[in-house]
């Protein structure tokens, strides 16, 4: 059921999502867009992926933002499904940032040539 406008959400989002897209697994694709991705293989799913990135990459550089976090939210929608293809947990993703957080990016360079 889709969340009423105004309700409070946030990244949150991003878990539910996960949890439904994995239950997509032997679903039919005929009902099931997220079934029909799974059913054309992990290289087309990494394709939609690089396709939804240049959408939301072209909004951008136009400057429309609601065009902006429609294609961002596409984007993160066929990200998941690549990682549930994979058998890739989120929380491993979640990890790498959690663990990233309070280093600068700059200083995390600097150390990669060190
Ligand atoms: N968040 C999404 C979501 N975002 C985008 N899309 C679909 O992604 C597709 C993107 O459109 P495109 O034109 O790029 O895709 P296409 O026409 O198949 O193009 P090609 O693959 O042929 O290139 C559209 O069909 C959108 O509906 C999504 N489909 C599903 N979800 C979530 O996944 C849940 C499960 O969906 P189903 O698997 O369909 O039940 C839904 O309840 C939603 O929460």
């Amino acid at each position: 059921m889709p969340a009423p406008l105004g309700a409070p959400f946030g990244a949150e989002v991003l878990d539910r999502l996960f949890v439904t897209v994995q239950a997509r697994k032997g679903a039919d694709p005929e009902t099931s867009y997220t079934a029909k991705l799974y059913s054309r293989g992990t290289a087309k799913i990494a394709q939609k992926v690089g396709e939804e990135a240049v959408e939301a990459i072209l909004e951008a550089v136009r400057g429309d933002k609601a065009a902006l976090a429609a294609e961002s939210a596409d984007l993160l929608y066929h990200l998941l499904v690549l990682w549930a293809d994979l058998g890739l947990d989120p929380a491993e993703v979640w990890s790498k940032l959690a663990q990233r957080e309070g280093t600068s990016g700059i200083d995390e360079k600097k150390s990669r040539k060190a």
